[in-house]
């Protein structure tokens, strides 16, 4: 245990994750120590309370004045952020999507050295859903129910599905015994043919400033059901980002869900 505040460092400070970040922190009563940008300067940090923090465009920059650092950037610099952290010890909180195999591997190979909580979507309702999306996938068969997921973004969202539609997916293939990569159906334009009896699909929908949105649809011949949540506000991901990395810095090197640090696991 630690005698003094939390020391948190932000990668993607002035961004709009990163806003919410600056203030679950402080009202957790945690120390936002540093934080990274890309090419935006510090006027963009509008807490007051966060005073002369250092600034950089490296995350190296910042690693000796925190205990752990909260990611939540852009897909191309996971490679670069799993390096940095790895070699200088710092546990690791990551909400950036849009990862693909190479940056996947990165992380898995940084979790062998520090601690990492790594999910798509850190609000408690998600956690919970992507659970019950597994078990319903486990008892409504491919055979009969269709599974496909519907989510809706702002207009700034640069990755898609989204990355929690991507996990809900898989939870729904891990419960019916596959993968998603195994039974993705791709997306659908033109003479696309019919559906195939145990995909599962993705419907992505951008508009105007909506925060998030996800719905888990099962139809049968006969019926359907609906799994969903809504964010009103991003402070439901930060407060639970935040919540995760005051829960890893005592850990032992792994890559970590939502699960373990809500004691679901
Ligand atoms: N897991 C979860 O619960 C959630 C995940 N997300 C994910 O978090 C990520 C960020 O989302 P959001 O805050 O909306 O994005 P923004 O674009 O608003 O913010 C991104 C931040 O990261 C910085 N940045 C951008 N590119 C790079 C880079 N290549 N290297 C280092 N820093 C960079 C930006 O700096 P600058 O301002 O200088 O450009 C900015 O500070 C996305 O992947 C999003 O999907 C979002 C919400 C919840
Ligand atoms: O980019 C966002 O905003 C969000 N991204 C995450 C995702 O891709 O699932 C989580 C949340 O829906 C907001």
């Amino acid at each position: 245990m630690m005698s003094r505040p939390l020391r948190i460092g932000i990668a993607g400070i002035t961004g709009r994750m990163g806003h919410g970040l600056v203030a679950s922190s402080l009202d957790a009563g945690f120390t936002v120590a540093a934080g990274t940008v890309r090419h935006s300067s510090d006027e963009k940090i509008t807490d007051p309370r966060t005073g002369g923090i250092k600034i950089s465009q490296n995350l190296q920059d910042i690693v000796a004045c925190v205990d752990v650092v909260i990611d939540f950037t852009h897909v191309s610099a996971v490679i670069s952020h799993a390096r940095i952290l790895a070699d200088a010890d710092v546990p690791w909180v990551l909400g950036t999507t849009g990862l693909t195999l190479p940056e996947q591997n990165a992380v898995d190979v940084a979790a062998l050295r520090i601690p990492v909580v790594q999910a798509a979507n850190f609000s408690a309702g998600v956690t919970l859903i992507t659970r019950l999306a597994r078990e319903m996938g486990a008892v409504l068969s491919a055979d009969k129910y269709d599974a496909e997921i519907v989510e809706m973004h702002h207009r700034q969202k640069v990755d898609a599905p989204s990355g929690t539609a991507l996990a809900i997916g898989e939870a729904v293939a891990e419960g019916r015994g596959t993968t998603l990569s195994a039974v993705r159906e791709p997306l659908r334009e033109g003479l696309c043919g019919p559906r195939k009896t145990g995909a599962i699909g993705f419907a992505s929908m951008r508009g105007g400033q909506i925060v998030g949105e996800h719905t888990l649809f099962f139809t049968s011949g006969t019926e359907q059901i609906e799994l969903g949540h809504r964010a009103f506000d991003r402070r439901v991901f930060a407060d639970g980002a935040v919540q995760a990395a005051n829960w890893v810095v005592d850990r032992r090197p792994r890559l970590y869900s939502m699960d373990d640090v809500l004691g679901l696991a």
